[in-house]
Formats: C-alpha cells, structure tokens, sequence
C-alpha cells in the first residue's frame, strides 16, 4: 500500500504539489493522470524518498523511504530517466543492483526471464530499443520482488506492441496482490490499464475514483476530452505562466 498525505512540496517558483491526500491499495492498478506538469513525477518523487517533502508524509508498505531497511524488496520503481551505463550488458546491470542491495543471484536469472531479456541479457545496452531499457529499468524494479510497484509514465515513446506488454504485466502484478502505481498523462491508455485512478491538477487532488465510474460518467463522450475537461483549470494556469 502507499499512502500520501498532506504531501506538499514548494519550490521557489511556486508549488508543484500542493496538500495530496490518497492512498493506493494492493490487488489493483492505479492510475496516477494529470496533465504535464501536474506533479505526478515530484509526487513519485517523494514517495521515493527522493525528494524531501515541504509538509505532509509518504508512507510504503506502512513507513516513510527512509526507515525501510532493504527497499527493494518493498518497493521498486521505474523512473523516466534511466541510469544505464551504455557499455554494461543486461545481466552486469542487474547483478551490480543485486549486489549492492543483498539479493541472491537467481534473483537476476528470475527477473530477467519474467521482463522477456533472457536472450539478450549479455549484449550492451548502447545496442537496446527504447523498448528492451524500459522492460531492463523494470527487471530492475522487480528484482527484490516487491510489494509495490511505480512505473513513471511507462509508455512514452513505446511501439503498440510495448504498450501492450507494459499494459499486460502491471495488471498481472496487480493480479498477484501487488500495489501498482502508473503514471501517464494519457486517460485512453489509463482506461485501459488502470482499475483506479488518481487525477491531479496543479499539484492538487481533482478525482479519486475507479475507472468504471469515470467511464459511466463520461459515457458517449470521448475520454480524452473528459479528462481534458477536467484538468482544464489546471492546464490553463500552466499557459498563463502564473505558476
Ligand atoms: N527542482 C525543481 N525546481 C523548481 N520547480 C520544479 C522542480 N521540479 C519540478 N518543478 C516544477 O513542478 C511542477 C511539477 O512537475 P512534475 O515533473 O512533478 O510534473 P509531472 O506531472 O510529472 O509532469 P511531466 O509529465 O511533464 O513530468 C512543474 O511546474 C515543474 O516545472
């Protein structure tokens, strides 16, 4: 489970989240939607305890980050900007984290076969598809095989048949009782993958409910355009750079 409340972070320029309060709960796929720029990533962030909160407080699992003794076997996420070194292979890069982290060996073999990189897992990663870096940064987030998963905007720059397969595990992952968290600003592709979802705006709260109620709400009207009609407010004070 994650549970976000209050969260808050203030930047000299203004506020990029602003007072959140959700939890999301295991055995289903959230969406976590919002326009670019809504503070999905800052969001992600500190839940991650990559980013310092300015009030408010991220819990995984039951405690903050911080006071998880072994993390990557509570939580595991893939963040948009991968740290892969160009001239590490597949399994190098996943045997280094195993290390580092105290997991076992098999761990790697494991992962490697459950993200389809067993056959390549001693090329390079300079040689990788967009596709094959996205499906390593997640062997890498299951290697503890943890309890929660958060995938940044997963699907960017992925061919359909990418997609697909990112769409296909996280709800396999839901399916076997993990808390999966996906961020998109896409509400077609979340309608798709999510059975819940979370919509920010401007750093703020603006749905918390599951998809079927935002599709029977919306019903005959094109989702996109929902969700478009209700972040517009905050899509609006984004252009007017009052931020
Ligand atoms: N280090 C920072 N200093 C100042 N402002 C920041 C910083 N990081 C993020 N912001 C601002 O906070 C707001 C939220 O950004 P964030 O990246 O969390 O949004 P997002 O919903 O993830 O959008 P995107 O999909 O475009 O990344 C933006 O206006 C951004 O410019």
């Amino acid at each position: 489970m994650i549970e976000v409340h209050n969260l808050t972070k203030r930047y000299r320029g203004g506020t990029a989240v602003d007072g959140l309060t959700f939890t999301v709960e295991p055995g289903r796929v959230t969406g976590f939607l919002g326009p670019n720029g809504a503070g999905k990533s800052t969001t992600i962030r500190m839940i991650l305890g990559l980013d310092r909160p300015t009030e408010g407080t991220a819990r995984v699992g039951g405690r903050p980050y911080a006071a998880l003794e072994r993390p990557l076997t509570v939580v595991g996420a893939l963040l948009e900007a991968g740290d892969l070194h160009p001239g590490r292979s597949a399994r190098e890069h996943l045997t280094w984290i195993a290390r580092t982290n105290g997991l076992g060996r098999a761990r790697v073999a494991k992962v490697l076969e459950q993200t389809g990189l067993t056959e390549v897992a001693g090329k390079r990663a300079r040689t990788y598809s967009l596709g094959m870096k996205q499906r390593l940064g997640i062997a890498a987030a299951l290697l503890g095989d943890p309890e929660v998963l958060i995938l940044d905007e997963p699907v960017n720059g992925l061919d359909p048949e990418g997609v697909i397969w990112i769409r296909t595990l996280a709800k396999r992952l839901a399916g076997e009782g993990r808390t999966v968290l996906v961020s998109s600003h896409l509400m077609s592709e979340m309608a798709l993958t999510a059975s819940h979802l979370v919509v920010i705006g401007r750093g703020r709260l603006l749905a918390d409910l599951s998809t079927e109620e935002f599709v029977a709400a919306h019903s005959g009207s094109n989702l996109e355009e929902a969700f478009m009609r209700l972040t517009s407010d905050a899509v609006q004070y984004r252009a007017g750079g009052t931020r």
